[in-house]
């Protein structure tokens, strides 16, 4: 089809015009035949099935009725009027009622002819009635050749009511056909189409529209999902392709002093496979002088820290600076600390900043990291601030990246003239499929074995009223000498609520385990940054033996010592932030318990998650569970992702056909990366326009 066709605005379509042209605009987003052609249906009617009337259920289900109108009325309600018609067939009576158009339809309907009725049946005092049926004479309706599937389009209520039904759009979609003559671009070269067995395009555009069978819908949707997810993975690789190619970085092609020293005579523990894996990974792609781009995903407490302390020596023995930024002051200093601990017997300079560091101490860091005294400097956003100045910046890791913005992250990187490595760290599990979309342009390494000798952490759920045989529980905890967590949930919407709740928690949690014999602490968000780390410092150094807090502590903390964590109200937390804040504990050699606490009324979703984190440790179990549950659109960080704005696929339902989209992407890319055969002419032209229109790229990078 000539790209100048759907390019044609919406408004010229026959049967739109300005006004239903300038609604679709702005409710749909539809501004030319293009953007129509590619509205989807989102679920489609079965219209071969008649029902009587004595045949329907309370089920608020779509229903298609044959039969008259024998009386008419306007009922007067304080709410105003409505326009009640009583419908017959042979098996019994309803109502139908109109709030709106009533005048339009007295005047239109006819007494005792045949309609089919379609429309959402529901029950009154044992009086079924169906509100603004769609209406059609048996006669007209035998006329129009329908198909058995009715598609239902995404509409909104203001459409609905400014004359844009579902009928209207089907009709505007089947003169869209007209107009257009089916004739659209095959964008996929014909052997793929042969290899999948896809329908083309044009079929495949027409029977998601009009489907003239179920198993040619079942083809259709198939070939449009696979279309879709292909293309945003051939602009993933393809990225990745021109980062590789194109953007230096510097290579790192010693290992010198400072690694060896440290793994020859330093290392605290044996390195995990899965981390002596990882390390080689990162230490190959830093030897080229590609740019590296790699996401480093470990379940909580999988011992991520050393690896970054390892790849930033790698740094060092090169002539290069290293950075760390962490998105809070809490795990910045977390991090510092570690860091520090594990770095303690080399001769090297690491220093923190934060919103907290110092106007002296900031100076000392800035005249430092100019003139390359300092090695490693850890830190928060603070960071970024342009009075931050490397000498040479050869390796940024980023923790916890999601809670960055993309421009924060971007300005991290032009810092130096040739970017450096950055390496992002995630210890929130990211199921494989989602992945592949969010960050399919990265490399991903994964940390999937927990140092040894860890006993997996027992998780049991608790309603409140058992509350005194937790609390006994923590006191002989505590009698053995461990420490405890006590978390609760703080949710914006309701945030002095939540405090409220806080704040009496710890009032009572304070009463029941008195001074001298116990000690708590308590962290929030409201806190000064100054007395929450000193709080922190009480509880790691195990001067408290109570640590009463909101989520703060949800990341990074790191108390060996700390072998209970019990969560408040725990039916309001998702499920990777209770796996989250689990991971807290269980980081010593002790065996470690979670208490998860809820009233008794719980959803089923309250109940789903409850029952996963009582019979698994695994956070990429849990990650795919929370993503059944609550979608992609929820989990964190995918909201700023341009990935997610799918117009066909589902990134749950359809992960097979996402991973044949990579598989043949990647394929294709390894064959033919510019996409410059012949056979790959009109996927280029395809892909260069959708580039244009949807470009992911800027989300991501
Ligand atoms: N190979 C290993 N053998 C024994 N202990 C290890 C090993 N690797 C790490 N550890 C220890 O395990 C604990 C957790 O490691 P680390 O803090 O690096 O985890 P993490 O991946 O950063 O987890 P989180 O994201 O939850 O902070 C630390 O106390 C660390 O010293």
């Amino acid at each position: 089809m000539q790209n100048n066709l759907l390019e044609t605005p919406i408004e010229y379509l026959k049967g739109v015009g300005p006004a239903r042209g300038e609604l679709l605009r702005k409710e749909l987003g539809i501004h030319k035949y293009g953007d129509l052609i590619n509205l989807f249906p989102n679920r489609y009617i079965d219209r071969t099935r008649y029902y009587k009337i004595n045949e329907l259920q309370n089920t608020n289900a779509e229903v298609q009725i044959i039969g008259k109108i024998i009386h008419i009325k306007t009922v007067e309600q304080k709410k105003g009027k409505r326009l009640v018609a009583t419908f017959v067939d042979e098996t019994g009576e309803m109502e139908l009622v109109w709030f709106q158009g009533q005048k339009w339809i007295r005047e239109n309907l006819k007494l005792n002819t045949v309609y089919v009725i379609f429309g959402k049946c529901t029950s009154f005092n044992g009086q079924f009635n169906m509100a603004h049926p769609e209406m059609e004479l048996l006669a007209e309706h035998e006329q129009n050749l329908r198909s058995a599937m009715q598609p239902v389009y995404p509409s909104t209520e203001k459409l609905t009511q400014r004359g844009i039904s579902n009928r209207t759009i089907n009709k505007i979609m089947q003169q869209l056909f007209i107009e257009t003559q089916a004739a659209f671009k095959e964008p996929l070269p014909n052997y793929l189409l042969e290899e999948l067995k896809l329908i083309p395009k044009n079929a495949a555009l027409f029977n998601i529209h009009f489907p003239k069978s179920p198993d040619l819908l079942a083809k259709a949707q198939f070939r449009l999902k696979f279309e879709e997810l292909f293309f945003i993975q051939l602009q993933l690789i393809t990225k990745n392709l021109i980062r590789k190619n194109k953007i230096k970085g510097h290579p790192f092609e010693k290992v010198g002093v400072y690694f060896n020293d440290f793994y020859n005579n330093h290392l605290p523990f044996d390195l995990t496979n899965a981390q002596k894996r990882v390390l080689k990974e990162i230490r190959n792609d830093m030897g080229n002088p590609a740019q590296m781009n790699r996401l480093l995903q470990g379940d909580v407490g999988s011992g991520k820290t050393i690896v970054a302390l390892m790849s930033m020596l790698l740094a060092l023995d090169n002539g290069f600076q290293a950075c760390l930024m962490a998105p809070t002051e809490i795990l910045a200093n977390q991090h510092f600390n570690g860091l520090m601990e594990l770095a303690k017997p080399l001769n090297i300079n690491i220093k923190l900043l934060t919103g907290s560091t110092k106007t002296s101490d900031r100076k000392i860091i800035h005249e430092e990291l100019e003139n390359g005294s300092l090695h490693i400097l850890i830190g928060t956003h603070a960071l970024l601030e342009d009075k931050v100045k490397f000498h040479n910046l050869g390796l940024a890791i980023i923790d916890e990246q999601h809670r960055f913005g993309v421009e924060q992250r971007s300005k991290l990187w032009k810092k130096n003239e040739i970017p450096p490595h950055v390496l992002v760290m995630t210890a929130t599990p990211i199921p494989r499929t989602l992945a592949m979309s969010l960050y399919g342009d990265l490399d991903i390494s994964v940390i999937d074995e927990l140092p040894p000798g860890r006993k997996p952490i027992q998780t049991v759920h608790r309603y409140d009223s058992s509350r005194l045989k937790v609390w006994k529980f923590i006191r002989d905890e505590i009698e053995k000498g461990r420490q405890i967590y006590i978390v609760y949930p703080l949710i914006q919407e309701s945030e002095s609520m939540d405090y409220k709740d806080l704040m009496d928690g710890y009032e009572s949690i304070s009463r029941d385990f008195p001074l001298p014999k116990y000690s708590v602490s308590i962290v929030h968000g409201k806190m000064k940054p100054a007395d929450k780390d000193s709080e922190m410092q009480r509880f790691s150094q195990g001067k408290t033996n109570i640590m009463v807090a909101t989520t703060v502590i949800e990341v990074g903390v790191n108390v060996p010592n700390a072998s209970v964590m019990i969560i408040e109200s725990a039916e309001r937390f998702g499920l990777s932030q209770l796996h989250q804040l689990r991971g807290r504990v269980g980081r010593g050699a002790e065996q470690s318990y979670c208490i998860l606490m809820t009233g008794h009324k719980l959803s089923n979703d309250s109940k789903i998650r409850m029952e996963t984190m009582t019979k698994t440790n695994d956070g990429f179990e849990i990650a795919e569970v929370d993503l059944k549950l609550r979608g992609p659109g929820d989990i964190m960080g995918t909201q700023q992702s341009g990935v997610l704005n799918l117009q066909i696929a589902d990134l749950v339902k359809d992960r097979e056909i996402l991973q044949l989209a990579r598989h043949c992407a990647v394929k294709l890319l390894k064959d033919d990366a510019p996409m410059v055969k012949p056979e790959h002419q009109n996927l280029r032209q395809a892909f260069i326009e959708m580039s244009k229109k949807k470009n992911i790229w800027n989300y991501i990078s």
